[in-house]
């Protein structure tokens, strides 16, 4: 029996009474990458809010880590391991590297930081620099890098490819698939670079206005990428070249 970390059960949610994710049913066990895929504005990030709370399901419930996931109770979700990294990252540009690790981590715990500096080795020399002045890539690690350094059990990233190079997202999308496996942390990976994600995913879903309108085993949607187009854009392709440009070896 999987060990089910999110579960959501017919969830319809939205802004001002408009649904924008309709009757979405998905479960996420511990050590699984689901890659949560659509075209633009098909419900990923507001499926995403109502995963850690923040916005109300207009019908249907979420569960996180076996407890009910209520607006008002956000904090308590991240306590208990829950998170999100959002697709502006969270990082302020006015403070250091450092300052960021401080933040998420109060008490310090250099084995921990060890264990997210060892996956970003980038960030080491980069403690005392401003977020400002750092590439997209780094900010995007040092996002991801504070996130893991509270040992969360559910991992929720929301586009971490956005502005950064195919070349950048590639090197890090591994890492993020053997977090999942080492720590047996779920993640849920929203992403516009569908055959990245599918590389690094066990699992898909694609949206297509709110709707899910396509599940399977990653593996089995990058042996038959016409499901995906066609889940995307009818009987089409990908709208966007660059997504194209996917590594050879997936
Ligand atoms: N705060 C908001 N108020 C009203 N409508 C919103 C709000 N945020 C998003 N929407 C609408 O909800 C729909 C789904 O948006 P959402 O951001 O969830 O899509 P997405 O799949 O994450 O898109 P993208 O890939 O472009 O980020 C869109 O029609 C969007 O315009």
């Amino acid at each position: 029996m999987p060990d089910v970390l999110l579960d959501l059960d017919a969830v319809t949610a939205g802004y001002n009474g408009v649904a924008a994710v309709r009757d979405l049913t998905l479960s996420v066990s511990a050590g699984e990458v689901v890659a949560m895929l659509g075209p633009n504005g098909a419900g990923k990030t507001t499926a995403l809010l109502t995963m850690v709370g923040l916005l109300e399901p207009m019908a249907g419930s979420v569960t996180a880590l076996g407890r009910p996931v209520r607006s008002r109770h956000t904090d308590k979700l991240v306590r208990a391991g829950v998170l999100l990294v959002p697709d502006d990252r969270g990082v302020f540009a006015d403070l250091t590297v450092g300052e960021h690790f401080r933040m998420a981590r109060a008490k310090a715990d250099k084995v921990r930081l060890d264990f997210v500096l060892d996956r970003f080795p980038a960030l080491r020399p980069l403690r005392d620099r401003r977020v400002g002045l750092l590439s997209g890539g780094e900010q995007q690690m040092l996002a991801i890098g504070k996130a893991l350094l509270a040992e969360p059990k559910l991992l929720l990233i929301d586009e971490m490819s956005l502005g950064l190079a195919p070349k950048i997202v590639q090197e890090m999308l591994p890492g993020i698939r053997r977090l999942a496996k080492d720590e047996n942390v779920g993640v849920v990976l929203v992403e516009q670079h569908v055959e990245l994600a599918l590389s690094v995913a066990d699992r898909a879903i694609v949206l297509n206005h709110g709707r899910m309108v396509l599940e399977g085993a990653a593996r089995d949607l990058l042996a038959d990428r016409t499901k995906v187009q066609q889940a995307y854009f009818g009987a089409g392709g990908y709208a966007d070249e660059e997504h194209e440009a996917l590594p050879a070896e997936v």
